[in-house]
């Protein structure tokens, strides 16, 4: 299958490319192709004609989109704009990642597919809502795949910023313990798109890790699992003030895969114990 991967020298970029190596690849990053320009999307598209598109760029930095907004609403909502376009003209697919914080966060339950999301509380989440809007109204062919808390080699994510607050020697590190999700590997949303690649279901699908935690119990399972005797001290988000307003509610409940039929998720302790062992 012709495969082009967007935002490859990213986090999941890297990994999708790494792991969808058996399909013929076009991979391209910012610096060769920057998705907010038009008519640039749709000319590789014409000219390549790929299967499927599997959209991984974003403007991922959450709070700075607090101030880069125009950034912000070019790559993640128009952006999708002109792949959704694209994707429809040449007659490609398109898969397309997006978040947990699309949805407001303040469910007492996990936020399944059918739910009703409205860009949340952040101007990141409202552009990555905007992006979904895009793909479903201009491209019939698509598929969105939300996940959260990623982390994986190749970009900036929570486990390696707690790793390297651990090298700074400090005698405490404060973590929010108000706000729950499901944290993910990239390696597991890469076995997920294969296994996604060979249904032809359109829609929306979840696609986190198994089980649940707060960013307070996350780190400790980092420190722990790492061997690293790091204290770290629960604090609410109020005392841990961001530009950007995290959802206290980021869980994301299953259902489609579960309706495909497809693998189970798996467990986030032991997604999480793999990567520690790898990346180490
Ligand atoms: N990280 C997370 O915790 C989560 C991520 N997601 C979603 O998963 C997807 C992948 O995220 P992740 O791998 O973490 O993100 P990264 O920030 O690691 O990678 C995103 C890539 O997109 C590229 N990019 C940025 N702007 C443009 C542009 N205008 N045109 C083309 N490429 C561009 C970046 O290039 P450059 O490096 O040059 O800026 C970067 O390589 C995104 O859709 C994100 O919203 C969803 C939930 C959680
Ligand atoms: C570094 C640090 C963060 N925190 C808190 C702040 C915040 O509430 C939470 C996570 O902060 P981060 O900035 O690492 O993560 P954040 O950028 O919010 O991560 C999000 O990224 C985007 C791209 C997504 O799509 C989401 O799914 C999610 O993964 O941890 C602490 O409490 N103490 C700390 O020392």
């Amino acid at each position: 299958m012709k495969i082009w991967i967007t935002g490859a020298s990213g986090m999941l970029g890297t990994e999708l490319a790494s792991k969808l190596s058996s399909h013929d690849l076009l991979l391209t990053g910012r610096s060769d192709l920057d998705i907010s320009n038009e008519n640039a999307v749709l000319n590789f598209c014409k000219q390549n004609k790929p299967d499927t598109v599997i959209n991984s760029a974003a403007f991922t930095n959450v709070d700075a989109c607090e101030t880069e907004k125009d950034l912000a609403w070019m790559v993640n909502a128009w952006g999708c704009r002109n792949l959704a376009l694209a994707c429809s003209t040449v007659g490609s697919r398109l898969i397309s990642i997006s978040t947990d914080y699309v949805f407001e966060g303040d469910s007492s339950r996990p936020y399944h597919e059918f739910d009703v999301a409205n860009g949340g509380k952040t101007v990141y989440g409202q552009t990555k809502f905007a992006g979904e809007q895009f793909i479903r109204q201009l491209c019939p062919n698509h598929l969105i795949v939300r996940i959260a808390w990623l982390y994986g080699n190749n970009g900036k994510n929570f486990v390696d910023t707690m790793l390297s607050l651990a090298e700074k020697n400090l005698s405490e590190i404060k973590v929010v313990n108000d706000q729950i999700g499901n944290p993910t590997s990239t390696s597991a949303v890469t076995y997920l798109i294969k296994d996604l690649l060979r249904t032809d279901y359109k829609g929306v699908v979840h696609g986190t890790c198994e089980g649940s935690a707060t960013w307070y119990d996350f780190a400790k399972t980092i420190f722990e699992l790492s061997g690293l005797h790091q204290k770290v001290v629960p604090c609410t988000s109020k005392e841990f003030v961001r530009p950007a307003p995290r959802p206290s509610n980021s869980r994301l409940e299953k259902r489609v895969i579960q309706m495909l039929g497809l693998a189970p998720m798996p467990e986030w302790k032991e997604e999480l114990a793999k990567y520690l062992k790898t990346s180490i």
